[in-house]
């Protein structure tokens, strides 16, 4: 199959679909790849080293876009990418439709098969191409709470670890998974105060036994959720309903109870944002103000550190876009992990969550093959 990876076009995203090493693996296995030049600058690859690794170099993304027969990338396609996807051609990417009607309707009308990174399911019932940038973004979260806390940057001017005779910050976190987990890990690690928030409670016991109390752990309600914000310096929006649109957890009412300064971040941003508040910001201008409370909302945070991201992004793709060059779309059919991916096949909405969110029609593929 020939593979085409375009340059990501996102505000500060230098992250790349294939890295080198991914690409030796598809030339291993027989398949073409086409590299728009210049898309592995942000991870300091040049073009040079992609045609070492066995790829050739495009000179525009309009090429790629006309000679692949699937489009591996990182973020949702753009305006200017989703309107040259055609039927036929397979789109294997983060999407994040839920919040994201114009995409997906592009993607409707361009009648290609997409596959979305952050529904592909593997056998534990996790999201395994979600896992790696959820872990990054996890991280990072306590980084820009750490800046955004500063004085300076219009935050409560509190040092996240403390010092000893002065308390440390308090840091909520909202979902307990791979993100609430790294974040929470490395809040811990600076010596905050940690308070992780969950509607599961088997979670809650793993994060318990994982943490031996070092992080507290509160059932998510109404209430719970009350409490732990009003007295927050920082609180880490990191709940999933995988597909869905994310639930609204703390409402604008709310802020009006929270200290001054204190920072959001919204992690969850991608799938709407759990915060009422929150609107998709960029690497460019991560934070704005409301009501006296810090938003951080950057929808695309493992782009700011693209060389660990592209790797760790890639190590988990690698496999699933094999398959998919190998078998084209009958691999979506045959393996169901994949098929969980498929959000968009020709014209119509193939994943349950995702159509609901928008108010639009769900079609299983069986019946989408049928017609
Ligand atoms: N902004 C960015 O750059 C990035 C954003 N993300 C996003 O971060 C979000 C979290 O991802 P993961 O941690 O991988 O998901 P996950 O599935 O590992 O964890 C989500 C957790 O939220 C919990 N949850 C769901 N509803 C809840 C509620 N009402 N109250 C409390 N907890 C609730 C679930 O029980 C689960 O433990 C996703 O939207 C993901 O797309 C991930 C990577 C980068
Ligand atoms: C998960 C995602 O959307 C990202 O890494 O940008
Ligand atoms: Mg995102």
């Amino acid at each position: 199959m020939r593979v085409g990876v375009p340059k990501e076009i996102k505000v500060h995203e230098y992250r790349v679909g294939l890295t080198p090493g991914a690409v030796r693996e598809y030339a291993a296995a027989g398949h073409e790849v086409l590299v728009e030049t210049g898309a592995g600058e942000g991870i300091g690859a040049s073009d040079d080293v992609y045609r070492k690794a066995g790829a050739a170099i495009a000179g525009s993304a309009r090429e790629i876009f006309a000679k692949s027969e699937m489009i591996v990338k990182v973020k949702e396609p753009q305006q200017s990418e989703w309107t040259q996807l055609r039927e036929n051609q397979i789109l294997f990417t983060y999407l994040h439709l839920a919040p994201d009607p114009a995409q997906t309707k592009g993607l409707l009308a361009s009648g290609c098969t997409a596959i979305a990174y952050e529904t592909v399911t593997d056998a534990g019932g996790h999201l395994p191409l979600l896992a790696p940038m959820s872990e990054v973004a996890g991280r990072l979260a306590i980084e820009a709470a750490g800046a955004a806390l500063k004085r300076s940057a219009g935050g409560r001017g509190v040092l996240l670890g403390g010092v000893p005779g002065v308390q440390p910050a308090l840091v909520v976190v909202l979902g307990g998974g791979v993100v609430g987990t790294q974040a929470a890990r490395m809040a811990a690690g600076l010596g905050a105060e940690v308070t992780v928030i969950d509607r599961s409670i088997p979670r809650l016991r793993q994060l318990d036994d994982m943490f031996l109390g070092r992080v507290r752990t509160r059932f998510s309600t109404i209430e719970s959720v009350e409490d732990e914000v009003f007295s927050a310096d920082v609180v880490i929006g990191a709940v999933l309903v995988p597909g869905a649109s994310a639930p609204k957890l703390v409402t604008r009412a709310m802020l009006k109870s929270m200290r001054p300064g204190a920072v959001l971040v919204d992690v969850a941003i991608d799938q709407g944002g759990c915060f009422e508040t929150s609107r998709p910001t960029t690497h460019a201008e991560p934070t704005y103000e409301v009501d006296g409370v810090v938003h951080y909302c950057v929808a695309n945070m493992p782009g700011a550190v693209p060389v660990t991201s592209s790797q760790a992004l890639n190590n988990a793709t690698l496999p699933f876009g094999l398959m998919l060059a190998d078998k084209g779309f009958a691999a979506a059919l045959e393996n169901p992990h994949l098929r969980n991916g498929l959000n968009v096949y020709r014209g119509r909405i193939t994943n349950k969550a995702v159509a609901e969110s928008l108010g639009l029609p769900f079609s299983p593929v069986e019946s989408s093959l049928a017609a």
